[in-house]
């Protein structure tokens, strides 16, 4: 039997809960009336590098060389631009706004589209530089080694456009943490039977040549620097003649963080796409508590 409870309506129930009318205020309600405190000029003592918004979650449509071919997934962005020392702040409004722009003609997260928004959005804030950072999860699918079982991965991607007028020129880098198995080297020598292996991320970040960002897929060349020289990929799906190989696998190819960031580092090195680069590895140790990890920064020029 449903119980039945005596309610105030809503607006009585508010107004027990302390709610008020609105008091007929004194101030301007019209946009055109209201003061523009962040366009009153003074001289407000430094410029600022960076202001903006970050943390902002956005669905994006994001292409890729490995299967599905196109994806939505969710990205956070952080959308800034400098600001001048006569300006007390920035129109924020406007970077969402141009975000909702961009949403509403299916926003595409490649490079062309990542260089028109930060170029409009310098021209729409009505200063020097602006930058566009978004981090998403990129999926990719992955067969088993043996059986071809076919499932779903993710690593975690970036990309970050930064346009400066003064000089008409753009910088552009990217971002992937991928997740790898790694194999002590130094266990599998001494011990008589067995190695400790864990699961290890591998973080790289690179600043691209300018006139080499085009199609190519970027996300997959760093995955493939993560995964192939580590002691094996992760899976998944696995079925136990998979498991076999993979497990197999990483005791063929024993990595410490150390060999995993020269590796890995080589890699990147020898990526025609790649100005400059930030490798690290974090292995979260099966035999302690704490993670080992070690950073290669190299710049080519
Ligand atoms: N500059 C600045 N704005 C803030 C800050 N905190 C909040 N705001 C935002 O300022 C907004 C007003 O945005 P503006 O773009 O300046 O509004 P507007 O001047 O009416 O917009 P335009 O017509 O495009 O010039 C509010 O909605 C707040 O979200 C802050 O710390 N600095």
């Amino acid at each position: 039997m449903i119980k039945t409870i005596d309610l105030p309506t809503k607006a009585e129930r508010h107004k027990r809960f302390g709610s008020v009318p609105p008091i007929k205020g004194s101030k301007p309600t019209d946009k055109e009336k209201m003061p523009d405190l962040q366009n009153t000029p003074n001289d407000f003592l430094f410029a600022i590098n960076s202001v903006g918004i970050c943390n902002v979650k956005h669905p994006v449509i994001v292409h890729s060389e490995l299967e599905p071919k196109v994806q939505t997934t969710i990205a956070t962005f952080a959308l800034t631009t400098s600001l001048n020392q006569m300006s007390k702040g920035i129109n924020m409004s406007r970077l969402t706004e141009l975000l909702q722009q961009y949403h509403e003609e299916g926003f595409v997260l490649s490079f062309d589209h990542l260089q028109r928004f930060t170029k409009e959005l310098a021209e729409k804030m009505e200063q020097t530089s602006a930058t566009l950072e978004v981090t998403f999860p990129w999926f990719f699918e992955r067969k088993s080694p043996a059986l071809d079982k076919v499932g779903l991965m993710h690593a975690d991607a970036k990309m970050k456009v930064t346009y400066n007028s003064d000089v008409d020129q753009y910088t552009y880098e990217t971002g992937l943490t991928g997740a790898v198995t790694t194999l002590c080297p130094c266990s599998k020598e001494i011990s008589e039977y067995s190695a400790h292996n864990q699961r290890g991320y591998v973080r790289i970040e690179t600043v691209l040549y300018s006139d080499s960002v085009c199609d190519k897929d970027w996300k997959k060349a760093l995955l493939d620097a993560a995964e192939t020289n580590a002691s094996a990929k992760l899976h998944p799906i696995l079925k136990r003649p998979d498991e076999k190989l993979v497990t197999e696998n990483a005791y063929e190819n024993p990595r410490f963080v150390e060999d995993m960031v020269r590796l890995v580092a080589a890699d990147l090195y020898e990526n025609p796409l790649v100005k400059a680069f930030t490798v690290e590895c974090r292995n979260e140790e099966s035999i302690h508590v704490h993670d080992a990890i070690a950073t290669i920064t190299y710049e080519k020029e």
